[in-house]
C-alpha cells in the first residue's frame, strides 16, 4: 500500500471516533498498519448551522453534501457517517458499502432517571422532532426547548440550566466514554430513530475496489435491520427530520419491525409492527402502508403531504 486510503468524516468528537472505529475495523480486517488510512475531517452545512432547527433550514444532505462532493472529486475514498443522519435516498452513484455492528438503540435521558420522574412543566432541551412528540406524548405538560450542537455543548447546556433534562443517544454517548451518564429509556416507551446507533460507510459505486476492500468489515444483521428501517421511513415518505421511531431486530428466522409515527405535538400517534423473511424487501413499505391507513386521516396527511 503507497498511498493511504482516504476516510471522510464530519469534524465533531462524536464523528471522529466513528471514523476511528472504521479505520480500526478496516485495518484489522486486512493485516494493515495504522498509517495505511488517513482520517480526512471536513465541516458540512450541518456543523456550520447552529442556531436553527435543522428541520426549519429545510435544506436536505446537510450532513451529507461536502462528504459527497468529496467522494465525487476523489478527494476521499470513504465516507463515515451516523446512519440516522443521512436522507433516506441517498444519489445513485453512492453506496452504503458497510456498517458496523450496532451500538445500543436506546435514548438516555439525562436530568432524571425517568420520563415519569420529570417534574411537571419541565422544559427538555432537544432539537429532534421525534424526541419532542415522543415526550410530549406520554407526558403533555412538558416543554421542549432546541437544543443543539455537539454531545458536549448539549450537556453544558444542560448544566447551565437552560432546560432541566436532556435525551441523547446512548450509541453516542458511549463512544465518547460516557457509559455512566443518563439513564436508557426502553424501546417500548420511546421507540429509537431510524438507524440510531448505526455507523456506514459510503463509497461510490463505481469503485468496486474500495466496496470489496469496505465490504470485508461490513455487518450483514445490521445492515438488514437499517436497510429495513430506512425502507420504511422513504415508504413513509419521511426523513431523519420527521417524527418516526423505527427499529428492526433480528431473529432466527427474520426480521421484527416497530414503527410509530407522530404529529409533532405527540396529540396524534400510531404505532404498527411486523415479523417478516429477512429477503423480502417490500415488507417494510407494506408496513408504512398499513401504518398510514390505520392512523387517524390528520395524522396520515402529514405524511401522505
Ligand atoms: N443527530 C445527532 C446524532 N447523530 C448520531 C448520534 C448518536 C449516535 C448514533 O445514533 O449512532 C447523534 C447524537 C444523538 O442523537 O444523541
Amino acid at each position: 500500500m503507497t498511498q493511504p486510503l482516504r476516510l471522510g468524516t464530519r469534524g465533531s468528537p462524536l464523528a471522529l471516533v466513528q471514523a476511528h472505529m472504521v479505520a480500526d475495523a478496516l485495518a484489522r480486517a486486512h493485516g494493515w498498519a495504522a498509517d495505511a488510512i488517513a482520517i480526512v475531517p471536513i465541516r458540512t452545512s450541518g456543523d456550520r448551522i447552529q442556531d436553527r432547527a435543522l428541520a426549519e433550514v429545510g435544506g436536505k444532505a446537510l450532513w451529507t453534501r461536502e462528504l459527497d462532493r468529496a467522494l465525487d472529486d476523489g478527494a476521499i475514498d470513504f465516507a463515515v457517517h451516523s446512519m440516522k443522519d443521512i436522507e433516506t435516498i441517498r444519489p445513485a452513484e453512492i453506496v452504503i458499502a458497510a456498517l458496523l455492528p450496532r451500538a445500543d438503540v436506546r435514548d438516555r435521558l439525562i436530568g432524571a432517571e425517568r420520563i415519569a420522574d420529570l417534574p411537571h412543566g419541565a422544559r427538555i432541551g432537544t432539537s429532534s422532532p421525534r424526541r419532542a412528540a415522543q415526550l410530549r406524548r406520554l407526558r403533555p405538560d412538558l416543554a421542549t426547548t432546541l437544543f443543539r450542537g455537539n454531545v458536549a455543548t448539549r450537556l453544558a447546556r444542560l448544566e447551565a440550566g437552560e432546560a432541566e433534562a436532556t435525551l441523547l443517544a446512548a450509541a453516542g454517548l458511549d463512544r465518547l466514554g460516557h457509559p455512566e451518564i443518563g439513564h436508557a429509556i426502553p424501546v417500548e416507551t420511546m421507540l429509537p430513530a431510524p438507524a440510531q446507533g448505526a455507523v456506514g460507510v459510503e463509497t461510490l459505486a463505481a469503485r468496486r475496489e474500495l466496496r470489496d476492500l469496505i465490504g470485508a468489515i461490513d455487518h450483514a444483521p445490521t445492515r438488514a435491520c437499517v436497510m429495513a428501517e430506512r425502507a420504511l421511513l422513504a415508504a413513509l415518505g419521511a426523513d431523519c427530520r420527521s417524527p418516526v421511531g423505527a427499529l428492526a431486530v433480528a431473529e432466527a428466522d427474520g426480521l421484527w419491525l416497530r414503527a410509530e409515527i407522530l404529529s409533532e405535538d405527540g396529540a396524534l400517534a400510531r404505532s404498527a409492527e411486523a415479523r417478516f423473511p429477512a429477503d423480502d424487501g417490500a415488507a417494510p413499505a407494506r408496513l408504512a402502508a398499513a401504518l398510514l391507513d390505520s392512523a387517524p386521516p390528520a395524522l396520515a396527511a402529514l405524511f401522505r403531504g
